[in-house]
């Protein structure tokens, strides 16, 4: 079994989860609230400054040019056409300052310190580890519901198409193979401290969706309003 796969599959029931989530299933139907879109999309935005520095770093202290360049290309489409589409979908959408510079919810202040960890580790397996496990479960995700209706606001078919396709998927098959080529190499710790980051990864996803799909920071309020009736 390759690597990458063993990774997975040592965390299954949290990889399915996050991979199958009633929050992708009601935006791939158009279903999902213009809140819990709004929401999730705030607390993306933060997820994404983080991961642009996370993936510079991975380009910065991948092995050789050639192991570089698929993450330096892949940065141009964070920073260019997904950069855009957060700003289109904020603004069709109508995000208020708030909720498009949100306080990090738990899962998104996870991720961030997560992916910060991983960068400054200076080890180029751990920050594989983190951007495979965000790529390829989106992918996963993602391919599940390429067949949507041609009519979705593009808010969310948009999403799919980014997380979809062969181009996604040469993204993720490039971060595999840089999983694969990198494991015979580690010692037992680092192979340990890698598959820990991965595992601690997929929870995140998982717990990411749950808090979108909850209504994020209002499910948050009514819960602590109830605690202090
Ligand atoms: C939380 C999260 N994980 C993954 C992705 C995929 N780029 C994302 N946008 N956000």
């Amino acid at each position: 079994m390759r690597p990458c796969e063993m990774l997975r599959d040592s965390c299954r029931a949290d990889w399915d989860a996050a991979t199958d989530h009633a929050f992708c299933r009601a935006l791939a139907a158009g279903t999902l609230p213009r809140d819990r879109m709004a929401w999730y999309l705030g607390q993306d935005y933060l997820f994404i400054e983080e991961f642009v520095r996370l993936l510079a770093a991975a380009v910065a202290h991948a092995p050789s040019l050639a192991d570089g360049l698929p993450a330096a290309r892949f940065l141009g489409l964070i920073a260019g056409p997904e950069n855009d589409y957060f700003q289109r979908s904020f603004e069709a959408l109508e995000l208020t300052p708030a909720e498009r510079a949100p306080a990090p919810s738990a899962p998104a202040a996870g991720f961030m310190a997560l992916m910060a960890r991983a960068r400054r580790s200076g080890r180029y397996e751990q920050m594989i580890a983190v951007l495979l496990v965000a790529e390829w479960s989106y992918l996963s995700w993602g391919e599940r519901h390429a067949g949507y209706d041609p009519a979705l606001p593009f808010w969310f078919a948009e999403w799919i198409d980014l997380h979809s396709g062969p181009g996604f998927a040469g993204v993720v098959a490039y971060l595999q193979e840089q999983m694969d080529g990198a494991w015979p190499g580690l010692d037992a710790q680092a192979a340990a401290e890698a598959a820990a980051m991965f595992r601690e990864a997929v929870a995140l996803e998982r717990a990411f969706f749950d808090a979108a799909w909850a209504g994020g920071d209002s499910a948050a309020r009514a819960a602590a309003m109830t605690e202090t009736e």
